[in-house]
């Protein structure tokens, strides 16, 4: 054993659940959300990795039809034990059956829809980026407007509030969406259905942290867990929960082709 490739998940790969966030986790953060392809080096490991491990979930705040395009899975073998779990667990792609779950967009959301634009306008903010996916609205700074979602953050969660939806912050970039779900209840609700015996989740920013949470309950339940951050110079609130930090999406493949290897 490696001090980065923990000995539970080497001696019982069948029991364990693989948990990944997508972007700056297997992809790397780039200006244009959709030009964020998942790191090939990630994608060539967890195709090795998808007959080893009991089951692999991504589990990210993007819609799943971004997530299999930009994570170019379909055109890969070997990944029969893949799950993504998309808008942070409210929808759901299992690859060996192909069967989707997706709930309507909710009314509050398609309200939002219709009053953004407006509210840019008055909040002198037409320079944000809207990316619409269907259950929230990303409203992304990245390269366009640095600082000017500090100055829109209490207003938004405001507006917010005014329609029920959650605020999710991530990486120069805030979200309004629907309620109701995150990272920590997917990833419990997988551990339910597998019964997983060890828990390993690697992810990057701020809406990992349910996730993060939900691995110290089942630790303190009984299972073993290790928590991995993808670190990055914008976001390290991770950092000190992980038991293992790397360094970006770069290291985190280097990571899963490691694992691959011992596995194989
Ligand atoms: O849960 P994740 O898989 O990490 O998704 C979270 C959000 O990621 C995306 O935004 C981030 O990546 C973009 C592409 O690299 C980058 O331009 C942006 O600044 C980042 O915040 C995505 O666009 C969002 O919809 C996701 O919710």
């Amino acid at each position: 054993m490696t001090a980065r490739l923990p000995d539970p998940v080497l001696t019982d790969p069948e029991g364990t659940l693989l948990g990944l966030d997508f972007d700056g986790t297997l992809a790397p953060i780039v200006e244009d959300p959709q030009r964020a392809f998942i790191h090939p080096g990630s994608l060539a490991a967890l195709c090795r990795l998808g007959s080893r491990l009991g089951q692999i979930a991504i589990i990210t705040g993007r819609p799943l039809d971004q997530v299999r395009r930009l994570g170019r899975f379909e055109a890969s073998g070997g990944l029969d034990h893949l799950v993504i779990c998309g808008q942070y667990g409210a929808e759901r792609w299992d690859a060996s059956t192909g069967v989707i779950s997706r709930p309507p967009q909710p009314e509050s959301v398609a309200e939002l829809e219709r009053r953004l634009p407006r509210w840019l306008a008055e909040h002198d903010a037409e320079a944000v980026r809207l990316e619409n996916k269907g259950l929230a609205l990303a409203l992304h700074t990245r390269g366009v407007a640095p600082g000017l979602l500090d100055e829109l953050a209490g207003p938004l969660k405001a507006l917010a509030d005014e329609l029920g939806l959650a605020i999710e912050p991530g990486r120069q970039v805030i979200e309004l969406r629907a309620p109701g779900t995150n990272k920590g209840d997917a990833l419990l609700g997988l551990v339910e259905q597998t019964q997983a015996r060890q828990i390993v989740f690697a992810g990057d920013d701020l809406g990992d942290l349910p996730a993060f949470d939900a691995v110290d309950a089942l630790r303190a339940d009984g299972h073993w867990g290790h928590l991995v951050c993808s670190a990055s110079v914008e976001q390290q609130a991770l950092v000190p929960r992980s038991d293992l930090v790397l360094d970006g999406p770069d290291d985190v493949a280097a990571w899963l082709t490691e694992l691959a290897d011992a596995l194989a």
